[in-house]
């Protein structure tokens, strides 16, 4: 089949900040006709008829409801990643358009970032970084002692595929594992690693040294952890967010990490992101952020693109899909 006998599919664009990875565009080329945003626009008419997919990565294209109606013959929006919060799944399917994801590809890298941060955060990983490079502070670490993560009790937020994959690396490291899931209690996951349900979140709150959030945003859990919440941790305890930004109150962190109601916090994940240079959050000793790096690595990204590929492929062709994501 030729290029462009193959079943369009729109990008935003190639390379750049949020393009697509240069790496995969030869994956998506042997499958689909790639069109970017710029080309659409230029040619609406001509492009509007053949573009079947929608590739989104970092969020971006964005969905709304212009596009939808742009796109007569839309099928399928690929999401490359598992959190699809920034999409209108709702308004997705009046348009008979199916929404997919990539709950496979991501689940390790993610569950490394979260371990990275806790550990980081503990040891004093990025403090200790600039002190190390710096011309003349103090070289010894006795004045700014880390904590540790061997034999501490990890309370996962969360124990989905990811939220597994934590605490299979968590055991590792000798850790209590306490878990809380609001819907579904995991008892197979639970032997396996040895992990404690906690049926209210209130109880891994207060027993937890680190709490870390592996939930997906969705209006239930819009803020879930809050100043209440945050009250009820140790002050020795970090809160650690891979999840998304909004499932925490921001002002009340801020608050709580001026205050010392808790020890310190490690976030992939911020609203908005990046945050604004003169945010509170930014001028605090006792965080670290990194800028939603969860997935961004070469293999990820690679696996992503597979995995989207398939769900498309399996849209396109009336196959079973591996992994739709349906609206509430
Ligand atoms: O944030 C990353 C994802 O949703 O996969």
């Amino acid at each position: 089949m030729s290029e462009h006998e193959l079943p369009g599919l729109l990008i935003l664009d190639i390379g750049g900040t949020y393009g697509v990875q240069e790496n995969i565009v030869p994956l998506l080329k042997k499958h689909f006709c790639l069109i970017t945003m710029k080309e659409f626009l230029e040619n609406k008419k001509e492009m509007s008829k053949k573009i079947q997919s929608v590739f989104v990565s970092e969020c971006r294209p964005t969905v709304d409801q212009e596009l939808l109606e742009s796109l007569p013959n839309l099928k399928v929006i690929g999401n490359s990643g598992v959190g699809v919060d920034h999409l209108n799944l709702k308004m997705i399917s009046n348009y008979g358009v199916k929404v997919t994801n990539t709950p496979h590809a991501v689940a390790d890298s993610t569950a490394d970032i979260g371990m990275a941060l806790m550990l980081a955060s503990a040891r004093r990983l990025v403090e200790g970084s600039q002190i190390a490079i710096s011309p003349h502070t103090k070289y010894f670490a006795v004045d700014w002692l880390g904590v540790e993560v061997s034999r501490a009790t990890l309370g996962i937020i969360g124990m989905g595929r990811i939220g597994y994959k934590v605490a299979q690396r968590a055991r590792a490291f000798d850790m209590k594992i306490l878990y809380h899931n609001r819907k579904q209690r995991r008892k197979e996951e639970e032997q396996a690693v040895g992990a404690h349900y906690c049926e209210k979140m209130e109880d891994l709150l207060q027993q937890s040294d680190f709490v870390m959030l592996v939930v997906n945003l969705t209006p239930e859990t819009h803020k879930m952890i809050g100043k209440k919440e945050l009250g009820l941790m140790k002050p020795t305890a970090t809160l650690i967010n891979i999840g998304r930004g909004a499932l925490i109150d921001q002002e009340a962190l801020v608050e709580a990490l001026q205050n010392n109601v808790i020890r310190a916090a490690a976030l992939d994940v911020t609203y908005p992101e990046p945050l604004p240079r003169d945010h509170p959050l930014l001028k605090l000793n006792n965080i670290i952020i990194t800028p939603h790096i969860g997935t961004a690595t070469v293999q990820a990204v690679q696996m992503m693109a597979e995995e989207a590929i398939a769900n498309m492929l399996a849209v396109l062709n009336g196959q079973p899909i591996p992994s739709e994501v349906f609206p509430k």
